[in-house]
């Protein structure tokens, strides 16, 4: 609802709709009935706009997306008419954000005040969709269309003080100050000054004139960053239309706008995105604990074991979170190179204005170097992130147990290995967990946590609760090799060197990845984060060409199918972007160029074999490679190694780069339809049998498909739940 009060002559309209005053139906009803009162009572001279509690609106409820109630009036537009047209200067009063729909009333009202803490933008594009309620034509007329095509393509939060450098906030509170009463006296100030120019609708808009050269920058610049999505280039369009037509016909454009995006796939899966991440939270450990009822220890210390690549970043993370942290480095060359890489990342986050100059001072004087486990034994957290080897982790993990104080929680950076066999070698298994950051750790947003059979709420809930203090996008699942993201990701990267071997080249499949939406594919992506890890997991297995003895058969490792030319481009010293060559060839830069070495590897291996290269569509290469992904995704639901099918498209999204605009592998087979993608599934499956278990479909997806055919992605685990329960 909204609420309305008076101060003397002005009147002061408060949206109150918990926790972040979005628009909903019942307040625009409020809205628009008091906007109706303060115009008709002659005794106020101006009004008002602000948001009750912790901000201005942000925006439209996005619940009603996608239901009836959305497009019932009054619509947010008519407020913004309503305010614009008032004969009374308006004036909106933001702090915390006005967002969306929120930043759009405050485009209606004739004067716009913010807190200096405060922050605006227009970030409909992240939910598939515009800024319906004139921002496309009102936002360029104050900021100028350069701006507005940036802010409105990107959807980025900017500070209130940006704004107001850009003519949009026209006076700024500092912190601690009352913004509300800031604005009462700035709205009687105003009485009486002439309000034409103030109503935006009869602004033009300034850089008008380079319409075409700005609209093909910013295609550009789109087509780069946010590849195959639709929705920033529809802002694109219609934004250019403030600059082309009068505004009544450019409201009409992004009418239109608006229409084609609510209708498309894209705009469903972002908002199945926006809410999946704050789903994520909720987590669920069944049978231990949930986030509801686990209390997280308090945790004021981390220390990191093993400055590697990793260890430096998940210090980092630690440092910005506000923690003591000490870096354990047993060898002393390794721990000056280490503290000497974290220090200098600091001073460039400070150089670069990313954090304050007592931010940067703060985290430097809480490292803490030690070159013995004896140092860290009051720690609460440690987290080991040295080599990837069982054998070593064990003896750290044995060796920590002894020196720490018994409330000290012991977790690994492991990215596949057994969180019950590492919590083996302790006396204290409750204690311990995973934590799998993804490289580089202080820059990526994704923390896969793992809870062993033995973890305790308590250990649990702390994890998560870290993982919310380093700002990641923290998700909970259940011990098995690889965890979610990684033992998915195993059988892309086997069916990819099968589609070599059989019809493509790497850029190809690749070319097919990135029409997809990925910014890279999988054979960029190989290059860059190195070949030979994949390399090092395979001899782990004892899998390669070389640990074959003679007269191994190249193309299999017992019954399964195998393709060694991953293996080939490692012993050859193709190790990736870092030596200059791997899948591509790079000449000094990162761009990828394709090999005709390469080629040569796959051509000269085809005729070994008497492979002739077959044509093979697009459409068959995007199968092969996202459908192994998504049956394996549901076998991990059905084995409850994730709680939900969200949980698995937010490691997708935010650890490999999965478009946004797709939703996520699971999300994206419900929009395929999963009788569909089952179907596909099952062919491949007749055709390969045993030698390719990736292919042997779910249990979980043929029982869904047979029994519901595609329900809803919110029903598949109680579907799955009450199917159990009755077995
Ligand atoms: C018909 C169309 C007409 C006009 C076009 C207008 C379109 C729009 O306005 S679309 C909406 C644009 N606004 C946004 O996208 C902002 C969305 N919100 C956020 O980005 C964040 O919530 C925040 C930055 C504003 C605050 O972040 P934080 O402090 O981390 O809080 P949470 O994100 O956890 O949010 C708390 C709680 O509120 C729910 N929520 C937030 N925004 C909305 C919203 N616009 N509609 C409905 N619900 C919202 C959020 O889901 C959380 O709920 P739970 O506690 O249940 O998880």
């Amino acid at each position: 609802m909204a609420l309305y009060s008076r101060e003397d002559d002005v009147a002061i309209i408060a949206v109150n709709n918990p926790p972040m005053n979005a628009l909903s139906h019942h307040v625009r009803k409020d809205l628009i009935k008091f906007l109706k009162v303060a115009e008709a009572d002659e005794n106020v001279t101006a009004i008002v706009l602000c948001g009750d509690g912790r901000t201005f609106p942000v925006g439209a409820d996005i619940k009603e997306f996608h239901k009836s109630v959305s497009a019932l009036g009054p619509t947010i537009i008519d407020i913004v008419h309503a305010l614009e047209k008032s004969s009374k200067p308006t004036v909106a009063a933001i702090h915390g954000s006005a967002l969306g729909g929120g930043l759009e009333l405050a485009l209606g009202c004739h004067y716009r005040i913010a807190m200096s803490t405060s922050k605006v933008g227009l970030p409909e594009v992240k939910l598939g969709i515009l800024p319906g309620a004139g921002g496309t034509q009102r936002l360029p007329r104050v900021i100028g269309l350069d701006n507005a095509m940036k802010w409105i393509a990107y959807g980025h939060h900017h500070p209130a003080g940006v704004g107001a450098s850009l003519g949009l906030i026209d006076r700024i509170v500092a912190k601690g100050g009352d913004i509300r009463r800031s604005a009462i006296l700035f709205a009687r100030s105003m009485v009486g000054k002439g309000l034409g120019q103030r109503r935006l609708s009869n602004v033009s808009v300034p850089d008008a004139s380079k319409v075409e050269e700005l609209m093909a920058k910013h295609l550009k610049e789109v087509g780069l960053r946010t590849r195959g999505a639709l929705a920033p280039v529809v802002c694109l369009q219609v934004i250019k239309s403030s600059a082309l037509l009068s505004y009544k016909d450019g409201l009409e454009s992004e009418r239109q706008g608006m229409m084609t995006l609510l209708a498309s796939s894209e705009s469903k899966a972002q908002i199945y995105s926006f809410f999946s991440e704050r789903q994520v939270s909720k987590w669920n450990a069944p049978g231990i604990a949930n986030h509801a009822t686990a209390k997280p220890m308090q945790v004021r210390s981390i220390a990191v074991v093993g400055l590697g690549t990793m260890g430096r970043g998940i210090a980092i993370s630690s440092l910005k979170a506000g923690k003591k942290t000490y870096v354990v480095e047993l060898n002393s060359k390794a721990l000056a190179a280490g503290v000497k890489y974290i220090r200098g990342y600091i001073e460039t986050m400070k150089k670069r204005a990313q954090i304050s100059e007592e931010q940067a001072a703060a985290m430097q004087s809480a490292i803490i170097p030690v070159s013995s486990y004896n140092g860290i034994a009051n720690v609460d957290l440690v987290i080991e992130a040295v080599f990837e080897n069982m054998k070593i982790k064990k003896e750290i993990f044995g060796k920590l147990d002894k020196v720490c104080k018994p409330s000290t929680i012991l977790a690994s950076n492991t990215s596949t290995l057994d969180i019950d066999e590492i919590a083996s070698a302790t006396k204290r298994p409750e204690k311990v967990a995973g934590m799998h950051f993804f490289a580089p750790a202080h820059i990526m947003l994704l923390l896969e946590n793992i809870y062993g059979r033995k973890s305790s709420a308590e250990t649990i809930a702390t994890i998560m609760d870290i993982g919310k203090q380093m700002k990641k996008i923290t998700v909970l699942v259940g011990n098995c090799v690889g965890f979610v993201g990684n033992r998915m990701y195993g059988y892309y990267t086997t069916e990819s060197v099968f589609i070599l071997e059989e019809a493509a080249y790497p850029e190809q499949v690749d070319k097919v990845l990135t029409d997809y939406g990925f910014a890279m594919g999988r054979f960029q992506v190989g290059d860059l984060s190195g070949n030979d890890i994949g390399y090092k997991i395979r001899t782990g297995l004892g899998i390669t060409h070389k640990q074959q003895p003679a007269g191994t058969p190249e193309r299999k490792r017992g019954v399964l199918r195998y393709c060694p030319l991953g293996d080939f481009l490692v012993e050859k010293g193709r190790l990736g972007l870092k030596v200059g060559k791997g899948w591509y060839k790079y000449e000094g830069s990162r761009t990828p160029i394709p090999d005709p070495e390469v080629r040569k590897i796959i051509d000269e291996y085809r005729t070994r074999h008497h492979i002739v290269p077959r044509d093979i569509s697009s459409e068959e290469v995007l199968q092969r490679m996202l459908y192994p992904l998504i049956n394996e995704g549901f076998k991990i639901l059905e084995e409850g190694i994730a709680a939900n099918p969200w949980d698995i498209d937010m490691i997708y999204q935010y650890g490999y780069a999965w478009p946004r605009h797709t939703g996520g592998p699971m999300y994206y087979a419900f929009t395929i339809g999963l009788p569909q993608v089952l179907k596909v599934i099952e062919e491949h499956w007749k055709a390969a049998g045993a030698s390719e278990p990736h292919w042997q479909p779910s249990t979980m997806l043929t029982w869904l498909v047979e029994n519901h055919g595609n329900p809803d992605i919110s029903q598949w685990m109680p579907l799955m739940q009450k199917h159990k329960s009755k077995t």
